[in-house]
């Protein structure tokens, strides 16, 4: 969590925690003050009020204080939530599937906000509370260490007396809940078939039944109600004699002359406030303990490679692949080892190649595409990219456009769906405009005008051009398209077809819906069936 705190501003707010937690120690000290003025023989007015001013004062400072410090925690907290939302951004915290978005959003939203108000406020609220406990208790021992001892002792069983009777309240509280339930079930098939009811002439006859379900809740309430008000009862018996006991043996001391009524003010005082702030140091630990999962979480983001807005990206240049050789690939998913979704697939694609996938669904195609592209690893065989000299070249996700189902578009101009917010020559974005056929689209509509959530004021044919012109701006090598046209008219998904193996690029593409026309323009049609691929044709036309 250390990464994403910003040294200066906490360090600022451990200071304001302590000396906001002298306001406590300070106060009782004053309370103290005024009985000791109160009960000194010969004191002159002057004094005191020179003593209320100078207390007032410093009482404002510490107000001051006070604000200064949830000022500087606002801080801490605001820069805190900053940089784990930026450092979210560019981990694998955005590598989800879809149906995990909005887990994640959760996570965004109630999960660090957990960690802020329950997590990183709690340090601070802790460090206040220990150096109020730290100098009030000195406070009142120094005061009187005994009578301290007995305050302490009596109230800190005053916040445990709630749960003397909570057991039974808890039993009764079920029970009234139970009861109404009845009572809702009752009345909700009353409601429903009351018609009927009154067909059979059995309203009577509901009123015996109900009355006796009514009774039962009615009465269950009423038992609750009074479970509670013996509980608040005992609850007040417990604190008046955990109140008087010591106020009395504070008493007997002060009449015997063995403490003043200003040290036994002190200590009075003192004793509530430690209780409280042992009870707020309880209660931040555990908070705190129940953030700890969702600490756990964040350390387990890492970071994702190259995420510098000035990075450049590979283009396809000397280093570009020349073959894709899959030999002898078998894969199995981790929760079922012993069933093998690929059982020893051999694939030889050549930069530029149009490769067709078949095959019945299920059978693993878009594992096969996942394997290709690097995002799973094999069980056994091997994967590898060479160039034309014969180098082996790393693949990388910069090396790969998908085309899905879903269209990847986002809420911005149409300029930013092509470049990302890189920069690009207008040229350069005319030319995969034309190469994606958007240049009509663009030529009423305008490069800067604005794509609408998920790309909604746009069809899902200008959504596919979109995304290929962005793949041929970015000059991907190598396009994956899993299903990229199944949502398309006939005839556009035709169109896209075109677009797609008309591109320099590689093409590897999983599609059921091709016409036999189409089929035959790739350059090798596989179906993939069993865990083996089978070469269905070769060589387009
Ligand atoms: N993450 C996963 N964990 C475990 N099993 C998985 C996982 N993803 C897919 N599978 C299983 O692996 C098999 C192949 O799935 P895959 O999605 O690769 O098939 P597909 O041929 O692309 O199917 P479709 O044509 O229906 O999209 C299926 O039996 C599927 O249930």
């Amino acid at each position: 969590m250390k990464q994403y705190l910003d040294r200066r501003w906490c360090a600022i707010s451990v200071v304001l925690a302590i000396l906001a937690g002298l306001s406590i120690p300070f106060n009782t000290w004053s309370y103290a003050q005024f009985f000791s003025l109160m009960t000194q023989p010969r004191v002159n007015v002057r004094t005191v009020w020179l003593t209320v001013a100078l207390i007032a004062g410093v009482t404002i400072l510490f107000a001051v204080i006070d604000y200064g410090y949830q000022r500087a925690l606002n801080r801490n907290v605001a820069l805190f939530t900053q940089h784990v939302r930026e450092y979210l951004l560019t981990s694998d915290f955005i590598e989800t599937d879809q149906s995990n978005v909005s887990a994640r959003l959760s996570y965004l939203t109630n999960d660090l906000d957990m960690i802020e108000n329950n997590d990183l406020r709690q340090v601070f609220t802790m460090i206040r509370a220990v150096v109020t406990v730290v100098f009030t208790l000195a406070l009142a021992i120094h005061n009187n260490f005994g009578l301290t001892l007995i305050f302490i002792a009596f109230a800190s069983v005053t916040p445990f007396t709630p749960k003397l009777l909570a057991r039974r309240t808890k039993q009764r509280a079920q029970n009234w809940s139970s009861r109404v339930g009845r009572y809702m079930t009752f009345m909700s098939d009353v409601l429903r078939n009351a018609a009927t009811v009154r067909h059979y002439a059995a309203l009577g006859l509901f009123l015996q039944k109900g009355r006796g379900i009514i009774h039962a809740s009615v009465t269950a309430k009423r038992r609750r109600d009074n479970t509670v008000a013996a509980s608040n009862l005992v609850a007040a018996v417990v604190a008046y004699v955990c109140m008087y006991v010591p106020i009395g043996f504070g008493v007997v001391m002060v009449i015997q002359g063995r403490l003043t009524v200003a040290s036994f003010v002190t200590v009075q005082y003192a004793s509530n406030w430690i209780i409280n702030s042992f009870l707020t140091i309880a209660q931040s630990r555990s908070q705190m303990n129940a953030t700890q999962p969702m600490l756990t979480q964040l350390v387990q983001f890492k970071p994702l490679p190259d995420t510098s807005p000035q990075s450049d990206w590979p283009a396809a240049g000397d280093d570009a692949f020349a073959t894709l050789q899959l030999t002898q690939v078998v894969f199995s998913y981790p929760d079922d080892p012993h069933q093998p979704v690929l059982r020893g697939v051999d694939l030889r694609v050549k930069r530029g190649d149009k490769v067709l996938l078949t095959g019945p669904s299920g059978v693993g195609k878009s594992t096969l595409i996942h394997i290709l592209m690097g995002t799973l690893p094999p069980t056994s065989g091997t994967v590898s990219f060479r160039s034309a000299a014969g180098q082996d070249v790393q693949p990388t996700p910069e090396m790969f456009g998908e085309v899905r189902q879903e269209s990847n578009i986002f809420n911005d101009t149409l300029r930013f769906n092509l470049t990302l917010g890189r920069s690009f020559s207008d040229q350069q974005i005319t030319s995969a405009l034309r190469q994606a056929g958007l240049l009509a689209y663009t030529q009423e509509h305008g490069v800067d005008t604005l794509i609408t959530e998920n790309g909604d004021n746009l069809s899902g044919g200008e959504r596919k051009r979109i995304e290929l012109a962005r793949a041929f701006l970015y000059q991907r090598q190598f396009l994956v398209v899993d299903e990229g046209t199944a949502s398309l008219d006939p005839q556009t998904a035709d169109e896209i077809q075109r677009i797609l193996l008309a591109s320099p690029a590689t093409v590897v593409e999983i599609d059921h819906h091709l016409s036999a026309a189409l089929r035959r323009k790739f350059d090798a049609h596989y179906e993939l069936n069993q865990g083996k691929l089978t070469l269905m044709t070769e060589g387009n036309e």
